[in-house]
């Protein structure tokens, strides 16, 4: 690895010089950080930092004075190894005494996450829009009495007996979404996520307030949704891939790519209700995601897979999310793989527009709802 350096030059004469052994690792990966020093004085403080981008400082006894240091310095090597993708400032600071700052050398590393991806920046402000949703609010009606049967059900009806209460599953929700950007949305189970993307797919009508989409969709809403569960799952390959608006031609032509995507070759010609739910969402997701759809729409579909093909799915969407074509909208309970992808955040509980905003601040309020 090559090793960077930068020099400080103290002003009693002395330098200190920071050797990383990259600039640019992943996370998990060690860092290994060489402060070499020359004519320091014998009263001098070292101390090393690690400070990430977004102002917090990371996990580490990096913060603290390590050791009183001498004339002749010996080498100080220590390691860092982060856990989250961003920005870091590596840095040490030479300070006297008395606590005085005498100066201080800095790098900066670029940290990735597992799979060598670091979140895009967020789009400028200026970048096309790809979903708005502007003053949603969706009412559903429920039946107020419990029937038994669809025949005490119609009775009700045709006796003009039936009598319903309204239920606002989301109201006055208002958010831009850029193309091109990784927008998650939380929130507790019920709170309204899942009727949020159906109103953003089309599935649902918004009872008040609109949505404008810009761009092809590609909808992993509901396990099953656009599937035959009698037909087999390469007949399903056609359906779903003409619901998702593909010619014949081009199925054909990425049938293969498909099947190896979803790792179901010998399973083809099974029909679709003998499928795991696993393997439904396979073929979801490699159909969903053959070709970069402007807008790709992924609800909890992938919570059913297995751990190794919700990793290839994260792959895959990180790919798409990288390529700053593809605008994607994900729903998930499992907060560090939104924090993992995601550029924005909106939490919405129980209907309502809790907050939104940067992935890592919205992500560490939720994470302390526990507390409250
Ligand atoms: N078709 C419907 N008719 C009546 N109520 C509905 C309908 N669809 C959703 N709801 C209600 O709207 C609320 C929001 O549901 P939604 O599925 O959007 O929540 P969610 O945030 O996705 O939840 P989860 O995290 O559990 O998946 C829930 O109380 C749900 O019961």
């Amino acid at each position: 690895m090559a090793y960077v350096q930068d020099t400080l030059k103290l002003d009693n004469g002395g330098s200190v010089f920071l050797g990383l052994s990259s600039t640019s690792i992943r996370v998990g990966d060690k860092l290994k950080v060489t402060p070499h020093f020359r004519g320091v004085a014998k009263e001098d403080f070292l101390c090393n930092y690690v400070w990430n981008l977004d102002g917090s400082w990371e996990k580490g006894d990096f913060d603290s004075t390590i050791e009183r240091v001498g004339h002749t310095v010996p080498e100080y090597t220590w390691e860092f190894v982060p856990e989250r993708p961003g920005r870091y400032r590596i840095a040490v600071d030479i300070e006297d005494s008395h606590g005085r700052f005498k100066g201080n050398v800095e790098r900066w590393i670029i940290v990735a996450g597992k799979y060598g991806f670091l979140r895009p920046p967020v789009p400028p402000a200026d970048a096309p829009t790809a979903v708005l949703a502007d003053d949603v609010s969706m009412i559903f009606n429920i039946a107020s009495e419990q029937f038994n049967s669809l025949k005490e059900y119609f009775i009700a009806a045709a006796k003009h007996e039936l009598t319903f209460k309204e239920f606002r599953a989301l109201d006055h929700i208002s958010f831009e979404v850029k193309r091109g950007e990784a927008f998650g949305l939380v929130g507790t189970n019920g709170s309204g996520k899942s009727t949020m993307l159906k109103i953003i797919a089309g599935v649902l009508e918004p009872s008040a307030g609109k949505v404008n989409v810009h761009g092809t969709i590609a909808p992993l809403i509901e396990l099953g949704a656009g599937f035959d569960m009698e037909l087999t799952a390469k007949e399903n390959i056609y359906l779903n891939g003409a619901l998702l608006g593909y010619r014949k031609d081009f199925i054909d032509e990425h049938f293969q790519d498909i099947v190896d995507f979803a790792e179901l070759d010998g399973f083809m010609d099974m029909p679709l209700k003998n499928y795991s739910s696993g393997m439904v969402a396979r073929i979801a997701f490699a159909i969903a995601t053959v070709t970069e759809p402007d807008i790709l729409i992924v609800d909890e579909t992938l919570s059913v897979g297995d751990f190794l093909f919700q990793q290839k799915c994260e792959r895959r969407i990180k790919e798409l999310v990288e390529s700053d074509n593809v605008t994607v909208l994900l729903v998930s309970h499992d907060i560090s793989l939104v924090e993992r992808i995601c550029d924005r955040v909106c939490w919405i509980e129980k209907g309502h527009m809790r907050m939104i905003g940067e992935t890592d601040e919205v992500c560490e309020a939720y994470r302390s709802l526990d507390q409250d």
